[in-house]
């Protein structure tokens, strides 16, 4: 484990997106965990970390500007053995599947065994937040916002012997419409497209972003199911 005095390192991946707003939220938490946060542009920021968070912006752009730092193959090595939360263009790089790439596909982790479509419920002007009931959280009783920008969805969970086994964190309040052309309709309980936030092994995705709210709920809920335990079967 690379600590630091004893610290655990939770690296936020700060090529492109939200970092700064996941450096402020993971900072909140650090303060009472003994935790150092540290911001990845090279393979050897990466090699410090005992976690990574990958936050919203353009998956292409993270993947090409990943790509361009020598980072695409240590992140994939990374995702072996440390725990990831992928958070909405963080979630489509973790998937292994994703629809409606840009033309000629994009780089991914393929880390989470799941099917993912970009921009699912629509363009910016579709964005919506939701109420969001998770189990586990800490306070669970009071929701916690989802905020979904341009957000991808996810279309199918592919669980298997093969694979460690996945739980959903969060699902969209059955009678959510989104704004979206996408999902006018009201959606099924049971469509895939209303699960949010999945765990599967030690890594984690969320298509929405707790990093543009107040509310780190969702950053401590990260550090204390994925990440401290991965410390302890490492
Ligand atoms: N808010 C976001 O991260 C948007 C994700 C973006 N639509 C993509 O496909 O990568």
């Amino acid at each position: 484990m690379s600590q630091v005095q004893g610290k655990l390192t939770v690296g936020i991946l700060a090529l492109q997106g939200a970092f700064a707003e996941h450096q402020t939220a993971l900072q909140k938490v650090a303060s009472a965990r003994k935790i150092t946060v540290c911001l990845v542009r090279t393979p050897d920021d990466l090699q410090k970390c005992d976690a990574l968070i990958i936050p919203g912006g353009e998956s292409t752009t993270i993947a090409l500007l990943a790509k361009l730092a020598g980072l695409l193959e240590p992140l994939r090595q990374f995702s072996k053995e440390k725990p990831i939360w992928g958070t909405c263009a963080g979630a489509i790089l973790l998937a292994q599947v994703v629809e409606n790439t840009k033309k000629g596909g994009q780089d991914l982790l393929g880390s989470m065994s799941i099917t993912v479509a970009r921009n699912g419920w629509g363009s910016q002007v579709e964005s919506f937040e939701a109420p969001l009931s998770v189990d586990g959280l800490r306070n669970s009783e009071k929701p916690f916002t989802g905020v979904f920008i341009r957000a991808p969805v996810i279309l199918a969970l592919h669980p298997s012997p093969d694979v460690p086994p996945i739980h959903v964190v969060a699902r969209l309040p059955v009678g959510t419409v989104p704004k979206s052309s996408a999902a006018s309709v009201q959606l099924d309980p049971d469509d895939p497209r209303t699960i949010v936030a999945v765990r599967q092994g030690k890594h984690m995705m969320t298509t929405f972003h707790p990093e543009l709210t107040k509310d780190g709920r969702f950053h401590e809920y990260f550090v204390q199911t994925c990440v401290l335990p991965s410390l302890s079967m490492s």
